[in-house]
């Protein structure tokens, strides 16, 4: 009898490949870091071989340890840095560019042109989002416009584009499937997400022929046949999502108003609207939490840029600390509402505030400040811009928030995840398991196949490992998060 799911986390920086148990336990990890490039300045890409090579390598390796064969696993499911762009030829297999990564900015003009040409209304309607390079839309534009023959190649109905999940599936299925899920289609600035259509005006606002484009799927869905040579014997790929919208289903976040926030390098918050899709008039992000069965469930979104990436700027840009796990030691010798504040907009802000302009400051010192004040402050900027998400979604409507389920690499940190739950007058509820991105991907795979008959069988499954109660005082939040909101207007003065 087979006994895993296989799943697939293509991230920004590392690839993972995880055996869940059919009960949704982690067995078996392997993990692959591999280079990011940096032509110029803004510019990022990633090689689509170390991609695929990435994929290939932590699979063996985690069947390895498991000591099993590709026959103990009932199917794939993928998950994926999401954005991200490829083009590749449809008969040979290879890239006509290296991958785009959703973190470059090398078509901020283009998009600073689109919305001049009032565009921001027409792509907020049909898609969600904003006129922004960190979608697709802008990405395939560039690749088509300038690489050289490549416009004409993909006229002539030579080329596919792809996130990375389509780039994985086509590469997995041996050219035979090229198709994104719903979640990931969401996520290019190309799709309609009322009518979960690929939307021709957009796409010829972009010059995109629709021919290139992938066929759009539920996220549990039959995806194709892995072939026989990648891991001994063909795999059913049976869930799809892009990796945070996969980590809002593995938080089972099922019900609307349900919220999960994810602290990696950045931090994603996305709630679940139900079938309504909210639309922001803060800048927040409306797009497809899932969508099973053809029926879609919508979210709504706010990206922060720096999460545990201000730990690595602690740790390796100014050499505070030593550890990133260090931050919490430090940070316990000081007082909750210490008075510096670190605003970390190293490459401007994200939601809601969307200013690639503004610049990081430290702000409140005396003479006392220490180490432990500055990583401290650190550590709150966290908290204090998942605030301003908070309120960004309060004020577009959001009544029904009671908690906020955690996952990603800083949560093991119990002084953040305190001062969360006390800056946002919420419970913080940390599972007991954090891959939960890879863990959404595995449990979409489960559904197809027919291992869960539902949604509320697969809720049963997820454990709180700890809930963090807020514990300061109405007067003191309200203080604290008043000079967040001084320092915050500082920096947007001096950008
Ligand atoms: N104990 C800790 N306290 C605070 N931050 C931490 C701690 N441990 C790891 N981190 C941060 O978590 C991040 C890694 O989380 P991860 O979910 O693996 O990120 P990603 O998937 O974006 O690469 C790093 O930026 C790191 O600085
Ligand atoms: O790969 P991650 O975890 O950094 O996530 C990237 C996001 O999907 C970008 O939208």
């Amino acid at each position: 009898m087979s006994e895993y799911i296989l799943a697939i986390d293509q991230g920004t920086t590392s690839t993972r490949a995880i055996l869940f148990t059919h009960a949704g336990q982690p067995a078996f990890i392997s993990q692959q870091e591999f280079p990011q490039h940096f032509p110029h300045d803004g510019w990022v890409e990633h090689n689509p071989d170390d991609l695929w090579q990435t994929t290939v390598s932590v699979c063996h390796d985690v069947i390895a340890q498991a000591g099993i064969s590709a026959e103990k696993i009932t199917a794939v499911g993928i998950t994926n840095q999401r954005e991200t762009t490829l083009v590749w030829d449809k008969n040979t297999g290879k890239p006509v560019y290296n991958a785009i990564v959703w973190q470059d900015r090398r078509t901020a003009d283009l998009c600073v042109r689109l919305r001049a040409e009032g565009l921001t209304d027409k792509v907020r309607q049909k898609t969600g989002l904003l006129v922004d390079p960190y979608f697709s839309g802008t990405k395939v534009h560039w690749i088509l416009n300038e690489v050289e023959g490549v416009r004409q190649r993909a006229e002539n109905g030579e080329l596919l584009f792809g996130t990375v999940d389509s780039y994985l599936i086509w590469k997995l299925t041996d050219g035979k499937v090229h198709a994104t899920d719903a979640t990931n289609a969401a996520r290019t600035m190309l799709f309609n997400i009322h009518t979960q259509q690929w939307d021709e005006e957009l796409l010829d606002i972009l010059g995109i022929p629709v021919a290139m484009l992938p066929e759009v799927k539920d996220c549990a869905a039959d995806y194709g046949q892995t072939s026989a040579e990648f891991l001994g014997s063909p795999l059913p790929i049976a869930g799809v999502a892009g990796d945070q919208q996969a980590a809002l289903f593995g938080q089972a976040c099922f019900q609307p108003g349900m919220c999960k926030s994810t602290y990696g390098t950045g931090c994603f918050m996305i709630m679940n609207s139900g079938d309504t899709p909210l639309l922001s008039h803060n800048q927040l992000l409306t797009t497809v939490g899932y969508r099973l069965g053809g029926k879609v469930t919508y979210a709504l979104e706010g990206s922060i840029f720096m999460a545990g990436a201000t730990m690595q700027w602690l740790r390796d840009g100014i050499k505070l600390i030593e550890h990133a796990a260090d931050s919490e030691r430090l940070a316990a010798q000081c007082r909750v509402d210490q008075s510096v504040y670190l605003v970390p907009a190293f490459t401007g802000l994200g939601a809601p505030h969307w200013d690639p302009k503004a610049r990081g400051a430290i702000v409140g010192m005396t003479r006392d400040t220490g180490i432990a004040d500055i990583v401290a402050a650190g550590l709150q900027s966290v908290g204090y811009q998942t605030r301003d998400l908070l309120e960004a979604m309060k004020s577009d409507g959001v009544k029904t928030l009671t908690t906020l389920r955690v996952d990603g690499g800083m949560v093991i940190n119990d002084w953040a995840m305190q001062f969360l739950a006390d800056i946002l007058q919420l419970p913080v509820e940390r599972p007991q398991v954090t891959e939960t991105t890879a863990l959404g991907a595995a449990m979409l795979a489960a559904l197809q196949l027919g291992l869960y008959d539902s949604l509320e069988q697969l809720q049963q499954h997820w454990q709180c490992e700890k809930t963090f109660n807020a514990t300061l005082d109405d007067e003191t939040v309200e203080r604290l998060y008043s000079g967040w909101q001084k320092a915050l207007s500082g920096i947007k003065q001096i950008s």
